[in-house]
């Protein structure tokens, strides 16, 4: 059977050759990551730094990395053309992508990019189908892991830091982020409760940016005993379904996406009984999804929807007006949503 014509799918060759293009990204997609995990691992993007930014040439980058100039090259050659690396007159050099994968830089995304390239992260994403057909629904970490997500990770140190430091990388970001798009959001505040403030990153770059304030980075047990100590911070394990320290502000980044609503709601009431003055709040810092028109970085808030799908139970990323229904039924009187130069928005919800 010959291929249809245009008047009979109503498809247009113009769109028909964008597909033909277009579908190589779906079925090698993965290749982009793995490349660029290797690079990460190679430390290729260390190296270019160390060197002052200067270029360096094929031999004395494989004699810098140890790793072979013919398998290098051709490395090399991918990222270049992915705009990963330059290829200057001197040699190659870093781009502002690259830059984001120098391990210990100021802006680096590696160790998110090293977690979500990993196997323990990829495994599941075999599994979805299956599990979105059951009625009793098994996410698909735990029908791959044998363990929910946050189980796997108590049992799981090596994966547990690995968690950690990918969400510490984009803590970085986001605390940047929330000083440049609402530097008044602490105002009046003197104590802050981060809640599943994981390694402790986040609450230590809030005591910088904010430096009246003092903290507590709240978490399971088993989190924050490997938290590094840190000035004007204080590290408490505990379970955030039972209660949260009494504070000014509870302050809570990336947690509530991984629960559904009655959990949320729970979560959201024992934040608002740890409150303790009359001028507190509840600051949320998530992503608030939106009008196709209006998606900001690529539409990052529906992939981290999937990835609630693959980790979590019934965990996922909400609307405006499914976070202002949870926050009516977790009995705030009132609340707001700041927009800010990152992926989340800022909720802040008032008793
Ligand atoms: C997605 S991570 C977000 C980490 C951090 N807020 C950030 O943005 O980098 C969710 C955090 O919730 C913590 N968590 C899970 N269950 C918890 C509980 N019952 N009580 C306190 N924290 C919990 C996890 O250990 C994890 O650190
Ligand atoms: O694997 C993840 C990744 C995230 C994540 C990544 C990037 C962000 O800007 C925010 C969050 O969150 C996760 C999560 O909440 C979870 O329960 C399991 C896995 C991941």
């Amino acid at each position: 059977m010959g291929a249809k014509s245009a008047e009979m799918t109503g498809i247009t060759k113009e769109e028909d050759a964008e597909a033909d293009e277009e579908i190589w990204r779906y079925i090698f997609g993965f290749v982009e990551t793995g490349v660029v995990r290797c690079a990460i691992e190679l430390g290729i993007a260390d190296a270019l730094e160390a060197n002052e930014g200067q270029p360096m040439t094929l031999s004395q980058l494989s004699a810098t990395i140890n790793c072979p100039p013919s398998p290098l090259y051709r490395i090399m050659r991918f990222l270049v053309h992915r705009r990963v690396f330059k290829e200057e007159t001197t040699g190659y050099a870093l781009t502002p992508i690259s830059r984001r994968f120098i391990t210990r830089g100021e802006r680096s995304m590696a160790a998110l990019l090293l977690l979500e390239s990993s196997p323990v992260i990829l495994a599941p994403w075999q599994a979805l189908a299956a599990c979105v057909r059951t009625e009793d629904r098994l996410t698909p970490f735990k029908a791959t892991h044998g363990q929910d997500h946050w189980e796997y990770t108590a049992r799981h140190p090596s994966y547990s830091k690995l968690f950690d430091d990918g969400m510490a990388c984009h803590a970085r970001v986001a605390v940047a982020a929330i000083k440049e798009g609402c530097d008044k959001l602490f105002e009046g505040i003197s104590t802050v409760v981060d809640v599943g403030g994981g390694n402790g990153t986040t609450v230590g770059l809030l005591v910088k940016a904010f430096p009246w304030l003092r903290a507590i980075n709240f978490d399971l047990p088993h989190v924050v005993s490997t938290a590094p100590p840190c000035d004007r911070v204080e590290h408490i394990g505990g379970d955030m379904f039972k209660s949260v320290p009494k504070t000014d502000a509870v302050f809570l980044m990336w947690v509530l996406h991984d629960w559904d609503d009655e959990a949320c709601i729970h979560i959201l009431r024992n934040c608002k009984e740890a409150i303790a003055g009359d001028d507190g709040k509840v600051i949320i810092v998530e992503a608030v999804i939106k009008e196709e028109k209006e998606y900001k970085y690529k539409g990052v808030g529906l992939m981290l929807d999937m990835l609630m799908m693959i980790d979590t139970n019934n965990g996922k990323e909400r609307t405006q007006e499914e976070w202002s229904h949870i926050l009516d039924k977790a009995g705030f009187s009132c609340y707001t949503f700041t927009p800010i130069p990152a992926i989340q928005s800022i909720i802040q919800a008032y008793p």
